[in-house]
């Protein structure tokens, strides 16, 4: 039994579709997603890219157990996602952090939140802090942080509860490109010293090439389906700034883009109707 949860994939969609009442109220639905399935092995990193409005957040958040798929459902690690998926750390687009607490009760939170006291929380945080390169800023409020300061904070709040599988919905969109691509090998920094599972949802593909062993393609809605899934082969250690002008990397974008193209476009146009 522990060797078949050994062997589990982090996260298996089995035929998930997502069905919402529209919002206009007159008994009509829209089907989001249609019939996804995939996996996402122990140790993989995985994107997801697709047109604005596919279905990328929701199937994430049918990954972490924040919804309950109309059809199919999630396993995580062989258990079936019937509720919040403890095995999960989740980072959104948005700013998660409490702005009343300072840096280090920040991403002490998540332990506390787990029921660790608050002073072994603080203490198991301070390290936290170096690892995401906040030595030193830890009595700081998040109004007295850089972008890129916080959303360090907010890996390092993910992080510290030792979630086997990290679900991450754009995080560093807002960034601006330095710092992005500062975040991004951090992040791939952080993922090769432990090896947890990552699904990362992105509008950008080259960010999802650059960092991933997988990139998995939604088409436009509705009934958003996965079309298109590619290996990324790509050498590791990498730079995420550095990758990009490999003739490897320009042939699998030049793939990849040429599939996603016409989804990103549908998608807009539906963006118009809706
Ligand atoms: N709770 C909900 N109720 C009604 N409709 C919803 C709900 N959640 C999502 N939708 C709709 O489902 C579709 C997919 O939304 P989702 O946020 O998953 O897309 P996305 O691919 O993540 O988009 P983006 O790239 O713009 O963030 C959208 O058309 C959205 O309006």
């Amino acid at each position: 039994m522990a060797e078949a949860a050994a062997a589990a994939p982090a996260l298996q969609l089995e035929g998930v579709t997502c069905t919402f009442p529209s919002p206009d109220g007159r008994g009509r639905s829209y089907t989001a997603v249609q019939g996804a399935s995939f996996t996402v092995a122990d140790g993989e990193f995985v994107s997801i890219v697709g047109p604005t409005g596919s279905g990328k957040s929701t199937m994430l958040n049918v990954a972490a157990g924040l919804l309950k798929p109309s059809e199919g459902r999630a396993l995580s690690f062989g258990q079936p996602v019937t509720g919040i998926n403890p095995k999960a750390g989740y980072m959104f687009q948005a700013e998660a952090l409490m702005p009343w607490k300072s840096a280090l009760d920040n991403v002490a939170a998540g332990l506390e939140f787990r029921g660790v006291s608050r002073a072994e929380a603080r203490q198991r945080a301070l390290p936290w802090l170096s690892r995401v390169g906040l030595e030193g800023f830890g009595d700081r409020f998040p109004h007295q942080l850089s972008g890129g300061m916080r959303k360090r904070v907010a890996l390092a709040q993910t992080l510290i509860v030792d979630p086997k599988i990290i679900l991450m919905d754009e995080p560093f969109s807002a960034l601006d490109v330095q710092t992005r691509q500062m975040m991004e090998n951090e992040l791939l920094d952080l993922w090769a010293a432990d090896r947890k599972s990552v699904v990362f949802i992105t509008h950008d593909l080259e960010e999802a090439i650059a960092m991933s062993d997988r990139v998995l393609v939604l088409s436009a809605g509705p009934g958003a389906r996965l079309i298109g899934e590619y290996r990324i082969g790509l050498d590791r250690p990498r730079d995420v700034a550095e990758i990009r002008m490999t003739p490897q990397f320009l042939a699998l974008h030049q793939e990849i883009w040429a599939q996603l193209r016409d989804e990103v476009l549908k998608g807009y146009a539906q963006t118009k109707l809706r």
